[in-house]
């Protein structure tokens, strides 16, 4: 057998992955494209730095490092979703809620993203589409809260990119040397992951397999029984045509994503590609969260700057009127694929206040990506005092959102969870019947209760039924 490999890849000097961006830092060019605009706009959830010298010192720091992802990466998860967009792709986007500093490790990184491969094999069966793959990692260090002050009367933790978990008053000090650590942190996240991913963690058949060993191990398998059969059958299909070695069956780009909120970080993170257009590099998607929309603020305004795919969060407050005047100042050109609608209505909410949201939007002529959050509306805490939902809730706010789009006849693009693919107990129910009891054993989570492994399965499982209609 003669040994070669292919050394050098031949995109051609024509090709965007030459094309290297520049730090945003000339004044004027930054004027132009009104990358600071936000700093004279009201803001909500605004880090209370202490000291904005110090902010700024960071700032000059991050201004020029080399950036967590490269334009062309942008442009190609934008194509994507523009594939979404039009009916022809399904988007999963999932992970912690709050990523930490001390669990980013090998093992909790890679337990995630083995988590949304396994639960990405089992959509694109369901839905016979291709399942574009995003994961709120290398980055998710910010978190938007209800009150400024936690339980204990502490200054509220906000991230680790912002303060620290440790309820002390000193730890709970917002410190700007954080967004260094945030960005170190990222970069060798990503870092990993391309390794892992480019070496094969998401071979399609080791997925597979992972998931015919959930499906015998899970107290509900048998429900699940049916579909990873006929998974398996395609399997065999595809190995008989002499398919196994393609390409496409082992690697796959995971995206990363973040809440952006502590604009300081994701401004300084961005910069100017070759074509003279602004992206936001600390992450290939960036979307502002339910708490933070509003229209003339400053982070609708700084995500409306660069060229991303962007996402807004819009929860059962959101009236169809913020929703078209969210479209027209974040996606004027209607470019298919830049945004995305995230809806988190909660459960008991979605079949009534989704419909007049989709129909204003669509009527209007806006193209959208359609993402349903099942997870930021049926949040509530338990009588033992844990923040918790409920996984019969989340799974009937994806149904709810399945019945409005498909009533509508518009594409239910694609599902946001909130995820870990460690054995967590901190959602309720699924197969394992977890209780509120059973909450204490292991919760870990730095801000709200993610699905655990088995639950995260169910859930896709779940939904290919749906998308199976
Ligand atoms: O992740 C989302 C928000 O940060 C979270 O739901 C707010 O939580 P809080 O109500 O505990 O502040
Ligand atoms: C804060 C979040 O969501 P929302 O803005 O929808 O509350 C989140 O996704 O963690
Ligand atoms: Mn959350």
């Amino acid at each position: 057998m003669s040994r070669q490999w292919h050394e050098f890849s031949h995109p051609g000097v024509e090709s965007p992955v030459f094309a290297v961006a520049r730090p945003a830092t000339d004044p004027t060019e930054a004027k132009a494209l009104g990358l600071d605009t936000w700093r004279e706009l009201p803001r909500a959830q605004t880090p209370p730095w202490p000291d904005q010298a110090a902010v700024a010192d960071v700032c000059r720091v991050l201004d020029t490092v080399p950036s967590v992802v490269a334009p062309y990466e942008v442009d190609q998860l934008r194509e994507r979703l523009a594939m979404v967009c039009a009916g022809e792709a399904f988007l999963l986007q999932g992970g912690d809620c709050a990523e930490t500093f001390a669990d980013n490790t090998e093992p909790h990184l890679l337990a995630n993203a083995r988590t949304l491969l396994q639960m990405a094999v089992v959509l694109t069966y369901g839905a016979s589409l291709p399942v574009v793959k995003v994961s709120r990692v290398a980055g998710q260090y910010t978190k938007p809260r209800s009150n400024p002050t936690d339980a204990l009367g502490l200054p509220v933790y906000r991230g680790d990119m912002i303060n620290s978990l440790e309820p002390t008053a000193e730890a709970r000090v917002a410190d700007p040397q954080r967004m260094v650590r945030a960005y170190a942190n990222a970069s060798s996240a990503m870092n990993m992951l391309r390794a892992y991913l480019a070496g094969g963690l998401a071979d399609l058949h080791a997925v597979h397999t992972w998931n015919k060993g959930f499906v015998r191990d899970s107290p509900a398998g048998e429900r699940y029984e049916a579909i990873a059969r006929e998974i398996d059958r395609a399997l065999a299909f595809i190995q008989a045509c002499g398919l196994t070695d393609d390409e496409a069956l082992r690697t796959v780009t995971i995206f990363c994503s973040h809440e952006a909120l502590a604009l300081e970080y994701d401004r300084a993170l961005t910069r100017v590609a070759a074509s003279g257009r602004a992206y936001g590099l600390s992450g290939h998607f960036l979307w502002v969260g339910e708490r933070t929309r509003q229209i003339d603020g400053a982070h609708v305004d700084f995500i409306s700057r660069i060229a991303n795919p962007i996402g807004v969060k819009i929860g059962p407050g959101c009236t169809p009127e913020q929703a078209v005047e969210l479209c027209e100042k974040l996606n004027p050109e209607n470019i298919p694929g830049r945004l995305t609608l995230v809806a988190r209505m909660g459960n008991q909410r979605v079949r009534e206040a989704l419909p007049p949201i989709v129909q204003k939007v669509t009527a209007a002529g806006h193209q959208v990506v359609w993402q349903c959050d099942p997870m930021h509306g049926n949040t509530f805490e338990t009588s033992n005092g844990f923040k918790t939902r409920h996984f019969d809730r989340i799974v009937d706010e994806v149904l709810g959102y399945f019945e409005v789009h498909r009533e509508l006849g518009t594409h239910p693009g694609g599902l946001h969870v909130e995820l870990t693919g460690e054995p967590v107990t901190e959602c309720l129910g699924g197969a394992q019947s977890i209780e509120d009891t059973d909450l204490p054993d292991r919760y870990e989570t730095a801000c709200d209760p993610r699905l655990n492994t088995q639950q995260s399965l169910e859930l896709a499982f779940l939904v290919a039924e749906m998308l199976r209609g």
